[in-house]
């Protein structure tokens, strides 16, 4: 069989997460429409048997070991280096690296009065993010050319296949596609360039032939049925970052970090199968789901980002409660009682220590040097 890693490299808000969770279908890493919303790499596993077919036919069985990486921008904070360490680190073990751009964007770069905006402010901090889709940059994010100059530069060093995968094509038309592909062929000796929608799943057949293609022969590293690496505790934090993202404005998204304080899975006897319940008046309901019970604390930087977080009366703290509650129960697949508060932990992303404890490798290290103090015989066994 062919297996490897292929690592997505690209700007803030080009589509790498939404890529991922399409070529894995699952929801590994969250998706926003801000910018700097991955902050790990995030491995998403996909499984291809053998016989499938693809677009030149049946394809060879492979597992495609795909590493999300943090949007690439010039770091501001202690944060923003980690973050593009997370980028180095992927860039390291890796077999093919996809650099997916996003079309829509390239082609707001080719008007001429953008253009010379970008010219002037490059190399000032994107921190602030670029424009919703379809408007204009605002002049707070003008400074990603130089930023795309950066991406090239960590590309060029590679000695890997390179694809150029352009998203977003459904946002331009055709005529303006052809030349865009053209102008970005020069940028480098790419091994392949295809165009796609990670949105609408277009072209994802031919970028997985081609990326099998490349794919060295190779045994796998993750057993068929898992999807990622990433612990369910990690995940739960995510998807509640994910809805503070979506919930909340200005920079709380960018200053908002959540630690997962109690995460109690329901006992094993409960997630047994049970039969469903008979009603009054006739007829059966569903049996009970078992319940797993959650503590999360978010972190932000100012009493005010906390004012915001927790809304008036506590209504928007509720909201990203109901809002994430209902996606962990369908990730877990349990009933799910969920707690969160907010804690002010000023300057968090300028601090070496706080960032390294949101890492979740980091977290279960330690959770695993705990537990073998705690229980030696256990470990031992
Ligand atoms: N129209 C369209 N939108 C897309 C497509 N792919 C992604 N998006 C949208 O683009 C936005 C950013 O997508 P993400 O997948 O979070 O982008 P990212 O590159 O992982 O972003 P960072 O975490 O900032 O690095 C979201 O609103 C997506 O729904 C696409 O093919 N077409």
């Amino acid at each position: 069989m062919r297996s490897g890693f292929v690592s997505i490299l690209g700007r803030p808000n080009a589509g790498k997460s939404t890529l991922l969770n399409a070529l894995v279908g699952e929801k590994v890493a969250i998706v926003t429409s801000k910018p700097q919303t991955t902050r790990n790499r995030i491995t998403g596993v996909l499984e291809v048997p053998a016989g499938r077919t693809g677009k030149s036919g049946k394809l060879p069985a492979a597992q495609i070991v795909f590493v999300d990486t943090p949007g690439v921008h010039k770091p501001g904070t202690q944060l923003d280096r980690r973050m593009l360490q997370e980028v180095y680190d992927a860039l390291e073990e890796r077999d093919i690296v996809i650099l997916l751009v996003d079309a829509s964007r390239q082609l707001q770069l080719d008007e001429p009065e953008a253009g010379e905006a970008h010219a002037e402010e490059a190399g000032t901090s994107p921190s602030a993010g670029p424009a919703p889709e379809g408007k204009a940059l605002p002049r707070h994010s003008r400074g990603w050319k130089s930023e795309d100059e950066f991406v090239l530069g960590l590309i060029r060093k590679l000695d890997c296949p390179v694809f150029l995968v352009i998203n977003k094509i459904d946002l331009v038309r055709r005529e303006e596609l052809l030349p865009l592909i053209e102008r970005l062929r020069q940028q480098h000796a790419f091994t392949e360039v295809i165009p796609i929608s990670a949105r609408k799943r277009d072209g994802l057949d031919m970028l997985l032939t081609k990326l099998i293609e490349y794919l060295p022969q190779g045994e796998r590293y993750f057993p068929p049925e898992q999807f990622t690496d990433q612990p369910e505790r990690f995940l739960v934090a995510e998807l509640i970052r994910e809805r503070i993202l979506m919930e909340t404005g200005e920079e709380v998204p960018y200053a908002s970090a959540v630690v997962i304080e109690r995460f109690e899975e329901p006992p094993p006897e409960s997630t047994k199968p049970k039969k469903p319940r008979p009603i009054k008046g006739g007829g059966f309901a569903a049996p009970k789901l078992p319940l797993t019970s959650i503590a999360a604390a978010i972190y932000c930087e100012r009493d005010g980002q906390k004012a915001i977080l927790i809304g008036k009366g506590g209504s928007k703290l509720k909201a990203i409660g109901a809002g994430a509650r209902k996606e962990i129960e369908s990730l877990l697949g349990t009933r799910v009682y969920l707690e969160l508060r907010v804690i002010v932990e000023p300057g968090w992303r300028e601090s070496r220590g706080f960032i390294e404890t949101l890492d979740w490798r980091k977290q279960m290290e330690e959770m695993a040097a705990r537990q073998a103090v705690e229980e030696p015989d256990k470990n031992e066994s």
